[in-house]
């Protein structure tokens, strides 16, 4: 837990937060229906995310929660159990009197999803929370469920008349997987939109809450030392890194069905893609946004099952460490099978088959029970004619700019300078800058912008139908090549960068992955 106290008096005493932060015309009153109220990413993220809201007082006054499960508990029960998820995860300390505030509007309801009385008796009760809580009708559905119960779900709030109400607005967030193929994903979206419009559907992918990501485009298109330079002029390569310490821990059943390309690929890695690649938009409108990201989507070079095989690397870890201490391999992970062939690591060559990008290749890397924690976007720019330092050309380092997206948030620059003191020395040095560091700005956490904005009726910071069908037909010819073949897994050991394939598909290139470590050089 990050700590972070409140101010005490920033607090009155009905436990109401001093409003510091700009607040939206938009009517934000409404009922959050969570739909899988006892689950893991509920009690992690969305709880403490709403008492966060609760804090930087971004909540409406007029507002409710019902949780969803199927335990039997209590409302006192279920609000003590999110007591303690907040105590636990909320990056504010808990404080009596916020949380007093906030825990009275919540209430659990526990049916089977599929069992229509259970709806019947939502329809009635969000009516009477509507009277104490004047909420207008407003709904926000959260589907913080299995992928397999988002179609039925939507369904029967349809047939139970608790969508498409015309004096109010209703809308669902919908979390990731989009589906498991191209195919599935546009059944499950056919669903959707025939009970809720484009406009109202909010598809989660997490990364697009997190605060770095939000600031790529402001460091691209705000800097004017920057964007004209932002091309295959002066761009050599961009490497995108996601790496993880933590191996797939007590989630084997879902990742046998995704894998490190359905898991991590197909939304977050894209989506720094497209945010790292995409033109100017014409306005900071949704919509504007969002077409420029699909422009890069359709972009992408297509892959046939010669260029997978050249250009994608798939590994999965076996036993080895993490910090120290000796782990299992991934087929000896809970809900496993030992014979697994599911890929825990992938690393892609991609290329943008347009005017601004032609030329520059996008290596993708993403992988669990890697040697550090790091998501980052690194900028190699290309080097200068070898005139006047030719002789110096073996100290001369390339000019990097990293968008340092976790843990630490920031930006990072290399340039090359000369070294103090000495005659004819040139060192690479850095400019550094953290947002995040110690004692400085405690950031939003990402599910906190994500429901802010839905409640805001902002889906910006949401995928729209297109980007994910785009997305899907990328990793689909991937996932179809694989099929063709059998990996021979495990081929990286816990604690090490990946498989030696994913070394040469960069080093045939003549380059090699970069990270910037804690000592600030890339290593
Ligand atoms: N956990 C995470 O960090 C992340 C999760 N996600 C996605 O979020 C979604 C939820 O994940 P997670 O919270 O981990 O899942 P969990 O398995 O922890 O929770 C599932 C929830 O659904 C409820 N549920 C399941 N079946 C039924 C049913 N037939 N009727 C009523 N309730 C039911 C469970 O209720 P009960 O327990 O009472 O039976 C529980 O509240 C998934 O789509 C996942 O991919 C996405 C990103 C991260
Ligand atoms: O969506 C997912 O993301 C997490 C990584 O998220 P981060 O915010 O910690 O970077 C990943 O561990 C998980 O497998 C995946 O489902």
């Amino acid at each position: 837990m990050i700590e972070n106290s409140l101010p005490e008096h920033l607090i009155d005493n009905a436990g109401n937060v001093f409003n510091f932060i700009n607040s939206t015309d938009t009517d934000t009153s409404c009922i959050l229906v969570i739909f899988g109220g006892t689950g893991d990413l509920t009690h992690r993220k969305l709880m403490p995310a709403l008492y966060n809201l609760q804090c930087t007082q971004k909540l409406p006054g007029n507002f409710a929660v019902v949780a969803i499960g199927r335990r039997e508990k209590s409302n006192e029960d279920y609000r003590y159990e999110v007591y303690n998820s907040i105590k636990n995860f909320a990056r504010f300390d808990m404080h009596a009197k916020v949380w007093q505030n906030l825990q009275q509007k919540i209430y659990y309801q526990r049916f089977n999803f599929t069992d229509d009385s259970g709806y019947i008796g939502l329809a009635d009760f969000l009516q009477r929370l509507d009277e104490r809580y004047q909420t207008r009708g407003n709904r926000i559905f959260y589907l913080a469920v299995a992928p397999e119960y988002f179609g039925v779900i939507v369904e029967k709030l349809q047939a139970h008349g608790m969508v498409r109400n015309k004096t109010s607005w209703q809308r669902a967030m919908i979390e990731k997987p989009f589906g498991r193929d191209l195919s599935s994903a546009r059944q499950l979206n056919k669903k959707i939109t025939g009970v809720f419009a484009e406009k109202n559907t909010y598809r989660i992918d997490h990364y697009l809450g997190k605060e770095m990501l939000q600031n790529i485009m402001v460091i691209r298109f705000a800097n004017m030392f920057l964007e004209p330079i932002w091309n295959n002029q002066f761009i050599d390569n961009i490497q995108i890194t996601s790496c993880e310490m933590v191996g797939v821990e007590n989630r084997g059943s879902y990742y046998e069905q995704a894998g490190a390309l359905l898991d991590m690929v197909q939304n977050h890695m894209l989506q720094l893609l497209t945010l790292t690649a995409m033109e100017p938009p014409a306005s900071l409108n949704t919509e504007a946004i969002r077409n420029e990201k699909v422009k890069v989507l359709s972009t992408l070079q297509e892959f046939t099952p010669d260029l997978v095989q050249k250009n994608v690397v798939r590994g999965q870890y076996g036993s080895g460490t993490a910090q120290g201490k000796p782990v299992p391999g991934y087929r000896q992970e809970e809900l496993v099978p030992p014979g697994s062939n599911t890929e825990t690591f992938v690393a892609i060559k991609v290329n943008i088959e347009n005017f601004r990008w032609a030329g520059v290749p996008f290596y993708i890397r993403t992988g669990k029970r890697m040697p550090f924690k790091a998501t980052q976007i690194i900028v190699q720019f290309k080097s200068l004619p070898p005139i006047l330092y030719a002789r110096l050309n073996g100290q001369l380092h390339s000019n990097l700019l990293v968008i340092k997206i976790q843990p630490q948030e920031g930006v990072f620059f290399q340039f090359n300078a000369k070294k103090p003191g000495a005659q004819s020395q040139i060192v690479p040095v850095q400019m550094d800058f953290c947002q995040n560091c110690p004692d400085e700005l405690n950031s939003p956490e990402a599910y906190e912008r994500l429901l802010f904005d839905a409640l805001r009726g902002d889906s910006t910071l949401f995928t729209r139908w297109d980007e994910v069908e785009h997305s899907w037909r990328f990793v689909d010819t991937i996932a179809a090549t694989w099929r063709q073949y059998t990996p021979d897994f495990p081929n990286y050991p816990a604690g090490h960068r990946g498989p030696r394939a994913a070394e040469e598909l960069i080093s045939r290139d003549g380059r090699e992955w970069l990270h910037i470590g804690k000592q600030q050089r890339y290593v």
